[in-house]
């Protein structure tokens, strides 16, 4: 394996469990959607991202309501939209700040984050859930603050998660060479988008689930697997 220098790691089912954002985190901003919107609508960023979402739908002259009832479909659709998670993202900020939640991650990643970050490796995030969600998220999780250990974050402004272009331009932003970047994810489309790259590739598989006899990229349990 060529020496690895940075980590790109996913959010959702690879530091912490799908459950904690399917259950917890999208019924928050899902309740609270329609009456965030409605008091932080004069925001300019709102608007923006209001704007942003009728823009993707191909709603021309959509209302309010229309965009919202259109936001809370997405939720339930558990759709990849820059523009809903921009929005969650402000929604989700009310919650941690209010102590109502704090993002799940399993065991073993707190410590093996700050033992990488040790090392030397320069750790980064990229996610579907938006920068600002992304810094909410491990500021506010179950093993504390863990801001320090990250060098930068990644969305999908970015770029889409299965796409190959989405990891060259994150490999040129970090000014490393592709092959001394490892990825990590639960997503095989998004691990082999990585790969296509040029990247290295970690697959989580997360129990109950389990490795299958021949897996597409090297799979691993547990963050204490993977030795970089
Ligand atoms: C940043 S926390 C919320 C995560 C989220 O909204 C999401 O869709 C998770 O996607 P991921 O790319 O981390 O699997
Ligand atoms: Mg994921």
């Amino acid at each position: 394996m060529t020496a690895i220098r940075a980590i790109v790691t996913d959010i959702e089912g690879t530091t912490s469990s799908i459950s904690f954002v399917k259950d917890v985190l999208f019924p928050y901003a899902r309740k609270r959607l329609p009456a965030f919107i409605e008091t932080h609508a004069d925001q300019a960023e709102v608007q923006h991202w209001l704007h942003e979402a009728a823009k993707e739908a191909g709603l021309i002259e959509a209302s309010r309501q229309e965009v919202i009832e259109l936001l809370v479909r997405w939720i339930d659709e558990d759709r990849k939209s820059t523009a809903l998670k921009a929005i969650q993202g402000m929604i989700w900020k009310e919650g941690y700040e209010a102590g109502e939640y704090r993002a799940h991650l399993y065991p073993e990643v707190a410590s093996r984050l700050h033992a990488w970050r040790g090392e030397g490796l320069h750790l980064y995030v990229y996610s579907s859930g938006s920068v600002p969600a992304q810094k909410l998220f491990f500021r506010y999780s179950e093993s504390g603050d863990l801001s320090p250990v990250f060098a930068g974050y990644f969305d999908t402004e970015t770029g889409p998660k299965r796409e190959t272009v989405s990891y060259q331009r994150i490999v040129d932003a970090i000014g490393e060479r592709p092959e001394h970047v490892l990825f990590l994810s639960d997503i095989v489309e998004e691990l082999d988008a990585a790969k296509a790259a040029g990247l290295q590739t970690g697959w989580l598989v997360r129990p109950p689930l389990t490795v299958p006899a021949q897996p597409k990229h090297p799979a691993y349990t547990t963050f204490d697997a993977i030795q970089p």
